[in-house]
Order: structure tokens, then sequence, then C-alpha cells
């Protein structure tokens, strides 16, 4: 199999959810198949944090959400632990800056997809020269999901990246809802990356139909 064109990356990244168990209040799984319902484009398993799984329950967990992403036809890509990734056969990794080498992800891991936080140009370039499939930009507003997120940065970096004629496929993270995901959009991403918006709706494929048509409309 070869790499993902730049074409078939975007055309991913529109709603991309990012999940692990202690992001829900009722079951993982239960969440990403209502999330599917809606229309996401993409998932990304994150297992991390305080109450994390670990060992045999977070295979297993990865294992069964990966099977729900595969009966739908939605790309599973695990973040930072590239070792799980290889045991699933998943179809993409996803790691920050403080992961392991990006050009040495991407010798392990293949023509799967392969995407990189970044949080400046020459991050970015860096990213592209290593091989990465698409970039994770941000934080753009306050987030509350991730303990260690950099300085919020809203679109300048997106925007710097796309006035060098750099073409990569960009989505954006950090903060990110119905309201402001047109910014996201407009200021050059090509898509939104979304937790909590989505993993604490009232109703998920609702608020996933919203964040679609929310994007599609800022295109
Ligand atoms: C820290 C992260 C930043 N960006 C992304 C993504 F949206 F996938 F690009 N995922 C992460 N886990
Ligand atoms: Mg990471």
């Amino acid at each position: 199999m070869s790499r993902i064109t730049a074409k078939k990356m975007r055309e991913l990244l529109p709603v991309y959810f990012i999940a692990g168990s202690n992001n829900c209040k009722e079951n993982l799984e239960t969440v990403v198949e209502q999330a599917i319902q809606g229309g996401i484009t993409l998932f990304q398993f994150r297992e991390k944090g305080n109450d994390a799984l670990h060992g045999e329950q977070r295979y297993a967990l990865a294992q069964r959400v990966q099977r729900i992403c595969q009966e739908n036809g939605v790309p599973f890509i695990v973040n930072d632990d590239i070792e799980l990734a290889l045991s699933l056969d998943a179809d993409g990794v996803h790691i920050g800056q403080e992961d392991e080498a990006a050009s040495l992800v991407r010798e392990r891991i293949g023509n799967r997809i392969l995407g990189v936080s970044v949080h400046s140009v020459e991050e970015a370039k860096q990213a592209i020269r290593d091989g990465a499939d698409y970039l994770g930009i941000g934080p753009i507003f306050p987030t509350n999901s991730k303990a260690d997120a950099k300085r919020v940065q809203g679109t300048v970096v997106i925007e710097e990246i796309r006035k060098q004629h750099i073409a990569i496929p960009i989505v954006g993270i950090g903060g990110i809802h119905v309201e402001n995901a047109n910014q996201v959009i407009r200021g050059g991403a090509d898509g939104i990356s979304v937790i909590s918006a989505i993993s604490e709706a009232p109703a998920v494929a609702a608020r996933v139909r919203e964040l679609r048509r929310a994007v599609s409309h800022a295109q």
C-alpha cells in the first residue's frame, strides 16, 4: 500500500474526533459509535492522563474501538503509542514534538498515516521533511483537554504556513467547538480536531452533525 495522497488526507480531516476512556462519561465504544453516526471523518485513540488504561485493558479497549471504526470505514489513528499502533495494524499514528523523532516513526510504520503536532512554521517544515502526512496545529483556543498544552496561538501559525505556500493537510486543535470552527477553517486548516466538544455533548451524533455543517459552511 502506498502513502496516502494529500487530497485523500484532506478529505479525512473535516471533523477529527480524538478521545480515550477518561474523556467520556459513559463508555468510549458508545461515544465513538454515536460520533460515527454523526459523521466524524477520522478517529484518534488517545488513552493518556492520570486514569488512563494500561496493559491488556488498554489493548482490548483499543481493539474494540478499532473494530467499530473499521466496520464503519473510519480510519483509526493511535496517539503516541507506536507499539500499540503496530500490534493493532492501525491506520496510522499521531506524535508530538516530545515523542520519538518523526523520521524514525516514519521508518517504523511504513506507509501508514503519520500525523505530527507542530507549534511553529519551522517545526512544520521539519515534520514535512520527516514524512508527515498531516499536521496538528494549536492550541487555537484555550483548552481544558490537554494538561500540558502550549501557549494559545489562534490561527497565526496556520496562516503563516499557507502564506509560504505550504499545502500539507492541516487540522487545528484546541478549544474548538461549533461557534469557532469557522475561524479555524478560514485561517487555512482543512479540518478541526475535537475532544470535549464531542465527548461531553449531551447528544453526540447531533453535535458531530453541527460540527460537520460548521466546517463545510466555512470552506
Ligand atoms: C496533541 C495533539 C495535537 N494534534 C492532534 C491532531 F489533531 F490529531 F492533529 N492530536 C494530538 N493528540
Ligand atoms: Mg504525544
